[in-house]
């Protein structure tokens, strides 16, 4: 393993540092560094704490450098939409303030008074949420206009960890496009919709796609470290690089399963007609130029904040066994409501919305979880049907990827649900497709076909049928 790649992967809950390398033509993963991913109020926005995120990046690559690894490269993603700003001295000009606080609350609306919905969606093809980038920065404008000015460098978190390895400064194309600010024919800025809403457009970088070669580390920084490496872009969002490790994307529609559900196809382009825009698909940018034509669904967020409501005192899988033997709950409620996005109490306000639409108010732990599972569930039908609609087609099967595709209740509950074949796995999704990503750069892997051959045979996947569970290809 001496000779690997490093993925730095952090969600919206927690990071992890993967060391990965080819041996017979299998990806063998060692897991160097876990960590939480918290927010944090600053100035009474919630932020993510970018240093402390920093830090524990350098303290993976002193664990790689402990074990005797000599890694030819590092690639880092994180979730999207959110960024930091730096002045001419390259101090940052901004925290780094996180897509579910409140200041963009009423946004979107108001940047609707500038350019319609319509035509938003035709040029940039990017589902309508409350945070996107280009409704916070125009949160900045109102609150913080000098900021806007005085801004030399708009940079997504994981150019700013770049930009720290490297002292090279670049927008990773995967990303970019997140911000609902890039055309998505062009595949650059949209400047005039930057001069549309009066955002300083000079501060945006070049676009670079995944598989390009940053550079290497800082001399100092390798010195300090103890390791010598390549910084290499993967699709900096995490998602992108999730959808790359989808071991067969044909015929398949995925569910990237973390702190959000991202359930959607890979296409080769952008499908911007009225049906998508009224039901809200996005069409992020891929690897190699692909579209992830997609919906985000609230996720695992809910079970996260359910379980740090109950003061951690249930583990995820122990949630998941109460809410198997909660069989005869059965409420259900609207997952995408805007509502769950940051509630002060998740079980209060699952408890709320139970009560306000007449259903049994779910009262044990047991209840509450099979409460998200079930209305998680429906929220998958619900797009999946919508993509069914759009494509005219039935798809076959689906591939559940991220950490979330270790709840077996939820994933029997879809194969149930759906009628369609359900696959489960890999788990750690997103830092593999980051690692491949790295590989196809350096020349190990010819490319993302052959890529996702070596991933299908280096996993264990699961099968779930309306039959039942089995597994497959078990390494
Ligand atoms: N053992 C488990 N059983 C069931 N679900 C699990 C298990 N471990 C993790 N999960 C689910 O996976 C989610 C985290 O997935 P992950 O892909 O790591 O998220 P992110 O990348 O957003 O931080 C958790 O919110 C939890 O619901
Ligand atoms: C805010 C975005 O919708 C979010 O980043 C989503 O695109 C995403 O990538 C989340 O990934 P997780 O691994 O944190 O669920
Ligand atoms: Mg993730």
């Amino acid at each position: 393993m001496s000779k690997c790649s490093i993925a730095v992967d952090i969600g919206a809950s927690s990071g992890r540092l993967i060391a990965g390398c080819l041996q017979d033509n299998n990806l063998k993963l060692e897991e160097i560094h876990r960590f939480e991913n918290n927010l944090i109020i600053k100035d009474g926005h919630y932020c993510w704490d970018v240093h402390a995120l920093y830090n524990e990046i350098k303290t993976g690559i002193r664990l790689c450098r402990d074990r005797g690894l000599h890694p030819e490269s590092i690639g880092i993603d994180t979730w999207a939409v959110d960024f930091v700003l730096l002045d001419e001295k390259n101090r940052l000009l901004t925290d780094a303030i996180a897509y579910r606080d409140a200041r963009t609350d009423g946004m979107m609306e108001e940047v609707f008074n500038f350019i319609s919905k319509e035509r938003l969606y035709l040029e940039t093809g990017i589902q309508f949420q409350k945070f996107n980038t280009i409704y916070q920065l125009y949160s900045l404008k109102k609150s913080n206009p000098e900021v806007l000015e005085q801004a030399t460098s708009f940079m997504m978190l994981p150019d700013y960890f770049n930009y720290l390895l490297t002292g090279k400064k670049v927008n990773e194309y995967t990303n970019a496009t997140s911000t609902q600010l890039v055309n998505a024919f062009t595949k650059k800025w949209d400047e005039d919709l930057l001069d549309l809403l009066g955002i300083n457009k000079e501060m945006f970088l070049e676009i670079k796609p995944p598989g390009s070669i940053l550079g290497d580390m800082e001399t100092e920084l390798s010195k300090e470290l103890g390791i010598e490496m390549k910084v290499i872009l993967p699709a900096t969002h995490d998602t992108g690089s999730a959808v790359v490790a989808v071991p067969e994307v044909d015929d398949t529609v995925y569910i990237s399963s973390g702190t959000w559900s991202l359930i959607g196809v890979e296409n080769p382009f952008p499908i911007c007609i009225t049906k998508a825009l009224d039901y809200n698909f996005t069409n992020e940018g891929g690897f190699s130029y692909q579209y992830r034509f997609l919906k985000n669904v609230m996720g695992l967020w809910m079970i996260q904040e359910v379980k740090r409501n109950y003061n951690d005192q249930y583990s995820f899988s122990e949630l998941v066994e109460l809410a198997d033997k909660a069989s005869e709950f059965g409420a259900k409620i609207n997952v995408d409501n805007d509502r769950f996005l940051k509630p002060e109490n998740m079980i209060e306000e699952i408890q709320k919305v139970c009560q306000e639409t007449n259903q049994e108010v779910p009262g044990t732990p047991g209840e509450v979880a099979k409460c998200v599972f079930d209305s998680l569930g429906v929220s998958y039908q619900k797009a999946l049907d919508q993509i069914e609609e759009i494509y005219e087609k039935e798809f076959k099967k689906i591939n559940i990827i991220g950490g979330g595709c270790q709840n077996e209740m939820l994933n029997q509950l879809i194969a149930d649900k759906t009628g369609k074949e359900v696959i489960a796995g890999p788990v750690e999704a997103t830092a593999i497709g980051n690692l491949v990503s790295q590989l196809i750069s350096l020349g190990k892997i010819k490319d993302i076909k052959e890529a996702r051959n070596i991933i299908g045979q280096s996993f264990k996947l699961k099968r779930y049928t309306a039959a039942g569970r089995e597994e497959e290809n078990v390494t």
